[in-house]
């Protein structure tokens, strides 16, 4: 018997952004056609302005595609209104930015709290922060902590409403190599214990040998599409 086919999380039918400043127009996406799968990784590569934020902005509802088409499992996102784009974000989306965006004036705890505060089916912020190996610093704010910290922070607070997707935008452009993994070790950790589909934007090319699939981008397009036979750890990962 064959493997079961893979349940599509996410689909793309010529989806293309165009930006327009003045008389100049800018394709940010020119045609992308994409399936995403139920638990995968996927790492998005390509040459900055590439189009891969803007994808990651569209599949996560902070914007729309200017034409083309695009679900999230059976629902289309195309043409939803901004209030049911806002609660499909909260429901079902968690992302991770290359700079954390915490609240300085707030304690780790209570940032993830901001989250779990809101969410129907939250984990507890200090499950969420257990679970990024910050057990004992939930109390420190952000300027106590490392940029490694800060961004296990950050991830504890895109997962603790147990999000089906993770998004993730250069989660590692800002730290130096030996934090990065640990980082990138959350998100496998993640990825594999709760089966969160995760997405990472990266312009680092060794990071892909963690995913499951990876996905080069250049101009707007696909350019190529590759399934890893085997994934290293991260901690295998060098930079
Ligand atoms: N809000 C905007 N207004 C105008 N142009 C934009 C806007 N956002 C993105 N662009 C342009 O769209 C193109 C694609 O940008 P995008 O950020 O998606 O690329 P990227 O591959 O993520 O790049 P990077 O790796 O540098 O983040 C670029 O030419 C960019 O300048």
């Amino acid at each position: 018997m064959g493997q079961a086919a893979p349940e599509i999380v996410f689909r793309t039918q010529g989806v293309t952004k165009v930006y327009q400043t003045g008389d100049v127009k800018v394709f940010a996406l020119a045609g992308v056609d994409l399936e995403l799968y139920t638990g995968e990784m996927t790492v998005l590569l390509g040459p900055s302005g590439s189009g891969k934020s803007t994808l990651l902005n569209i599949l996560g509802g902070l914007d729309h595609a200017t034409a083309g088409r695009v679900w999230f499992r059976d629902t289309e996102l195309t043409d939803m209104p901004d209030r049911a784009l806002t609660r499909y974000r909260r429901d079902h989306v968690g992302f991770v930015f290359q700079f954390y965006n915490l609240v300085p004036s707030l304690t780790a705890r209570e940032n993830v709290q901001l989250v779990t505060d809101v969410s129907p089916d939250p984990m507890s912020a200090e499950e969420a922060l257990a679970l990024v190996g910050l057990a004992k610093r939930m109390d420190h704010f952000p300027s106590e902590m490392s940029g490694g910290e800060q961004q296990r922070v950050a991830i504890a607070r895109a997962i603790a409403k147990r999000p089906e997707i993770l998004l993730c935008d250069e989660p590692t452009g800002a730290l130096d190599s030996t934090t990065g993994v640990q980082v990138l070790e959350v998100l496998q950790d993640i990825n594999s214990r709760f089966g969160t589909t995760t997405v990472i934007i990266t312009h680092n090319a060794e990071i892909q040998r963690m995913a499951h699939r990876v996905i080069q981008f250049a101009d707007g397009k696909i350019s190529s599409v590759h399934t890893n036979e085997t994934r290293l750890a991260p901690s295998e990962i060098v930079w």
